[in-house]
């Protein structure tokens, strides 16, 4: 029988099935972060339990470090202080590759583990965090777990998993100008739900997959979590290779006949399939509190909930581009890599974010990304636009306290969530793309970005 490229990762990873019909798998590299990864290794330790191979385990600290320029050791989650000395005396003992909070290469977690090179196509790779599915962009099987899971994983190479179903989500034809993977993947997920992946391993396949760069797959795999699905990857390419050749932890030389190998056959039979017109898909923005109430951004406002009318204080009925939003934020494993940088700079060059926007943030996925974007002056750009320029880290993708937006602010912002208190205590967010948040950024409000990117491919 043909097999998916799922099913291929999968055989060659299968240990063993488990008497409760589960199966035994092959886990071939583990990054941690410190916000989940200390209380992992920490009770490992307290157990006696060593890392079986602590080559294939890293761990980096970006979840709650301060991202102000010039920034210590330290973070400005109150309280927080523990999670980060406690993974960096656990990762020492551990004898694990740690990305301290000053090293060159720190960044978050999703961001630099492809940068590095750690993750390659056709492995297993695992963290604490759900979304890990962003690596699947390469071609692995990538997915977040639990952090007692971590510790089975780094103590034995394996975990218990039930096989997922498998989906393929197709996009035909080509992207629009201005449209881009954030939004293929935010319509997807407005279509058919944030459950709609649930209990799946999905594909992303088709023309339009096919011609997004790395980082352009890296960005529509990163939310397939927000599908409900268990990942989302795309079949490993010339782009792939070349991406990954030379990277720190990638092999000197590839293995062409696994790696070429990596493709769902001809005739593979899938559990469900979804085909979407790239064509078709507007520039998204979310307009409530969950990723699938997300509509094109000339839409209206829908019929929701009272409770997420309240909270979002938008009626139904009411247009979503004009809207003012009193914050800015690019940055997130979403969208906070060199090109997602490009492409918002390339927006705001030459000109001033809105008066009343009140504050406006480039927080760089990596320190490999900010010195790549400060090269390029990219951050000169951002800062004569009125955007402030950060360090790396996760930063207010997701509120870890000490740092925030003024209470009910409403955020435009490159991020994948957009739940109640995502951003701080009754903030509303409005996810969207890097572009997106550029126009909404000048225009003081919701706005439309073709038209600068028209304007842009017309110069
Ligand atoms: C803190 C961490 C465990 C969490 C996750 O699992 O994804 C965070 O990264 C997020 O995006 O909500
Ligand atoms: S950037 Fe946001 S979504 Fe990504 S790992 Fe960090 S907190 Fe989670």
């Amino acid at each position: 029988m043909q097999k998916t490229l799922f099913d291929k990762i999968w055989d060659a990873h299968h240990v063993a099935d488990t008497a409760a019909g589960a199966c035994l798998i092959a886990i071939d590299r583990v990054f941690l972060h410190e916000r989940t990864g200390a209380a992992a290794l920490g009770r490992m330790a307290k157990m006696g339990r060593d890392v079986l191979d602590p080559a294939r385990v890293f761990a980096v600290m970006d979840h709650i470090v301060d991202t102000r320029p010039g920034r210590g050791d330290g973070t400005l989650m109150k309280g927080g202080e523990g999670f980060i000395t406690e993974t960096r005396a656990a990762a020492k003992a551990a004898g694990i590759t740690l990305f301290d909070v000053n090293d060159r290469d720190q960044g978050i977690v999703h961001v630099i583990s492809p940068e590095l090179g750690v993750v390659l196509p056709g492995l297993t790779l695992v963290a604490p965090d759900s979304h890990t599915c962003t690596q699947g962009a390469f071609g692995a099987l990538a997915w977040g777990i639990g952090s007692s899971e971590a510790e089975h994983a780094m103590a034995t190479g394996t975990l218990r998993l039930e096989k997922p179903k498998t989906m393929r989500v197709t996009y035909g034809g080509a992207l629009a100008s201005g449209v881009t993977p954030k939004d293929m993947v935010l319509h997807l997920i407005a279509r058919h739900g944030a459950g709609g992946g649930a209990g799946h391993a999905v594909e992303f396949a088709g023309e339009a997959v096919r011609a997004l760069d790395m980082e352009g797959r890296m960005t529509l795999c990163n939310m397939a979590t927000e599908f409900g699905a268990m990942s989302g990857f795309v079949a490993p390419d010339a782009k792939t290779f070349e991406y990954l050749a030379g990277r720190r932890f990638a092999p000197d030389a590839f293995d062409d006949s696994y790696w070429g190998s990596l493709r769902s056959e001809e005739g593979a039979k899938f559990d469900s399939e979804i085909a979407i017109d790239a064509a078709h898909i507007a520039p998204m923005v979310s307009w409530g509190t969950s990723p699938e109430e997300a509509i094109p951004v000339t839409g209206e406002v829908p019929h929701g909930t009272d409770k997420v009318h309240d909270y979002i204080g938008l009626d139904a009925g009411q247009t979503l581009a004009g809207t003012p939003v009193d914050v800015a934020f690019i940055g997130s494993c979403t969208n906070s890599r060199i090109s997602d940088l490009r492409r918002a700079a390339a927006i705001l060059r030459g000109r001033r974010v809105a008066p009343s926007i009140k504050v406006a943030m480039v927080v760089p996925g990596s320190m490999a990304v900010k010195r790549q974007a400060e090269e390029e002056g990219l951050d000169r750009i951002f800062t004569e636009a009125g955007f402030e320029w950060r360090m790396s880290g996760c930063s207010l993708c997701f509120y870890a306290g000490g740092e925030g937006f003024p209470e009910g602010s409403r955020t435009i912002s490159s991020t994948n969530r957009n739940f109640e208190g995502r951003q701080g205590p009754g903030i509303r967010t409005h996810i969207a793309s890097p572009e997106t948040v550029a126009a909404s950024a000048i225009a003081g409000a919701i706005a439309d970005p073709r038209d600068y990117v028209r304007e842009l491919e017309a110069a």
